[in-house]
């Protein structure tokens, strides 16, 4: 049974339709990349799956217990210390100071920050230190489901790489599901379990492609030959880089 499923969800701004029909399940424990064209509608379709925009049409069921989103701007307080960050919503869910403090350097540790990194502001760190700060306060507070909005569009190619293997392994470890989404088809192969590609036109789901092997067993090689064959043979991929506004009617 699907830990998130979306039933045939349709999204409107302003009378503008931006999702139509769509339609998708993400299991227990697998990664499931959702990739489009700019502007296709995915960054609405993951705030409406994860209750912050209220669909227009459709039914959505989440059966997780607790849900964290890591977005392509970090979002940190810029007042409060990366461990503050961290431990925010920890706070807010009123885990006692002790615990909370275990939980924030665990937290920290699994997401690559050092120990004497937690005592910094958000302006002191590095854009992948801010990321990391925002991974870490994903998994402070032990989610079985978390959404990634383009976490890692912003960072260079070699940094990207590095928290693609911090997530894969986090994943592993601590076992939750995820819906990515990414434009980057490189990304979406190395990180998931499946990848969905939105219609161009916002006219559902155009079809779907489970990627072989497990994230984190699959070799360089093979990701950029299977990324080769998507975008040189496969139909399915061929809008992906496109802008939508300039195909819809
Ligand atoms: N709050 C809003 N009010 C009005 N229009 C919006 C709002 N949010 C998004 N849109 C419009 O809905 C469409 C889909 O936006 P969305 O950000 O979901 O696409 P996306 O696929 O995530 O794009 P990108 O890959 O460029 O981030 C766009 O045309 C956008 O301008």
């Amino acid at each position: 049974m699907s830990l998130l499923e979306l039933n045939r969800i349709g999204h409107a701004f302003f009378g503008r339709t931006v999702l139509q029909g769509i339609s998708l399940g993400v299991a227990r424990q697998e990664i499931v990349a959702l990739i489009g064209p700019s502007g296709s509608g995915k960054s609405t379709l993951a705030h409406i799956a994860a209750g912050l925009v209220d669909p227009r049409e459709g039914r959505i069921i989440r059966r997780y217990l607790r849900h964290a989103m890591v977005f392509q701007d970090p979002r940190l307080m810029p007042w409060a210390t990366a461990a503050d960050n961290i431990g925010f919503p920890l706070r807010l869910a009123r885990t006692p100071r002790g615990m909370r403090r275990r939980l924030v350097a665990d937290a920290a540790l699994r997401a690559g920050l050092l120990p004497e990194d937690l005592g910094k502001y958000p302006s002191e760190l590095s854009g992948g230190m801010r990321q990391r700060a925002a991974i870490a306060r994903a998994l402070a507070t032990d989610p079985d489901f978390i959404y990634f909005d383009e976490p890692f569009t912003a960072l260079d190619v070699a940094l990207k790489r590095r928290m693609q293997d911090l997530v894969i392994e986090a994943a592993a470890s601590a076992r939750f599901a995820a819906l990515f989404i990414t434009h980057d088809l490189l990304e979406a192969i190395r990180i998931s379990h499946r990848i969905l590609v939105l219609d161009a036109g916002g006219r559902g789901i155009a079809g779907e492609r489970l990627i072989p092997g497990n994230p984190g067993s699959r070799d360089d090689q093979a990701v950029f030959a299977l990324r080769q064959d998507y975008l040189a043979a496969d139909p399915l991929f061929a809008h992906i880089h496109d802008i939508d506004e300039r195909l819809r009617p």
